[in-house]
């Protein structure tokens, strides 16, 4: 699966999927808007807490921490490709020149919490405050960071987004790599993933088709019932035809909220 990455474009991705229509915020069925609220509830509703937040398979997004970054004093972003990790650094150090401006997102998020749109300056200052790493991760490994990067004790929640059902050849793969990131948890602590339902194949560039397997709802749930995940809560969403724009044949998208037994 590693050499499917080769060639991924972190521009492209963003383009393809962090662009309107898949991200058009005064649209109530566009499907970033929809995760943003999932993601949203699940870090507010008052049962995630404690110090550290790890994202698993961050890629060149940052969408996915935008909420978790209020409730953690420390986040780690993680990637298994140097060109991400790099687009992540451009946007933490504010160095311009970033593949995508983040400003609607920070806005629609910190509209969810009640605030002015005004303050996502506030938002962006405490998501560079709260960043500490940026790390390489390798999900098909039974210990995905390195040795050391997490204390003993493990991180209180993990989030992850298209990641592991778009790196592993088959269901029984997707389901070791999500036990292997469920040993980077503290018993008790909160998984919330997002992932493509029906999907078979995305493109990760021009020309750079990279294979996904296909998963249904009740896969996903026996997947978390067996590497020692109670499901909290499963959302769907399922994909208008105008949001099927030709660089993936993903049918829908699923939000789960879980706890390490
Ligand atoms: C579809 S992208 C998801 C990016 C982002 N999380 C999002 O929500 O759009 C999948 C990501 O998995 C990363 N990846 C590829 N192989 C991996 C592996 N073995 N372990 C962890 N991540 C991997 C890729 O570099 C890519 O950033
Ligand atoms: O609509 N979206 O917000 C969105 C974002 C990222 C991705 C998809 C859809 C579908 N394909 C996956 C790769 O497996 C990546």
């Amino acid at each position: 699966m590693a050499a499917c990455y080769h060639g991924f474009d972190p521009a492209a991705y963003l383009q393809y999927n962090y662009t309107a229509p898949r991200a058009d915020f005064k649209r109530q069925d566009s499907i970033v808007p929809w995760k943003l609220g999932c993601l949203h509830r699940a870090f507010t509703e008052g049962d995630v807490s404690g110090e550290l937040l790890v994202d698993i398979g961050s890629g060149p997004t940052l969408y996915q921490v935008l909420s978790g970054c209020e409730v953690f004093n420390r986040v780690i972003l993680t990637d298994f490709l140097e060109v991400n990790r790099q687009e992540l650094r451009r946007w933490l150090r504010d160095e311009g020149d970033c593949g995508l401006d983040w400003t609607p997102y920070l806005q629609h998020v910190c509209k969810l919490e009640g605030r002015q749109p005004s303050v996502w300056t506030e938002k962006a200052a405490r998501l560079r405050a709260v960043v500490s790493d940026i790390l390489p991760v390798d999900v098909h490994h039974p210990q995905p960071l390195a040795p050391g990067a997490l204390s003993s004790v493990g991180a209180d929640c993990l989030v992850s987004c298209f990641c592991l059902e778009s790196v592993s050849p088959d269901l029984a793969a997707f389901t070791r790599a999500l036990g292997h990131i469920q040993g980077l948890l503290r018993p008790g602590g909160h998984l919330l993933l997002i992932g493509a339902l029906g999907e078979s194949y995305y493109f990760g560039g021009p020309g750079v088709k990279i294979p996904v397997v296909p998963l249904n709802e009740a896969e996903v749930c026996a997947s978390l019932k067996e590497t020692g995940f109670t499901l909290i809560r499963l959302e769907v969403y399922t994909l208008p035809q105008d949001m099927r724009v030709g660089v993936d044949d993903v049918s829908g998208v699923f939000f789960v909220k879980a706890k390490k037994e």
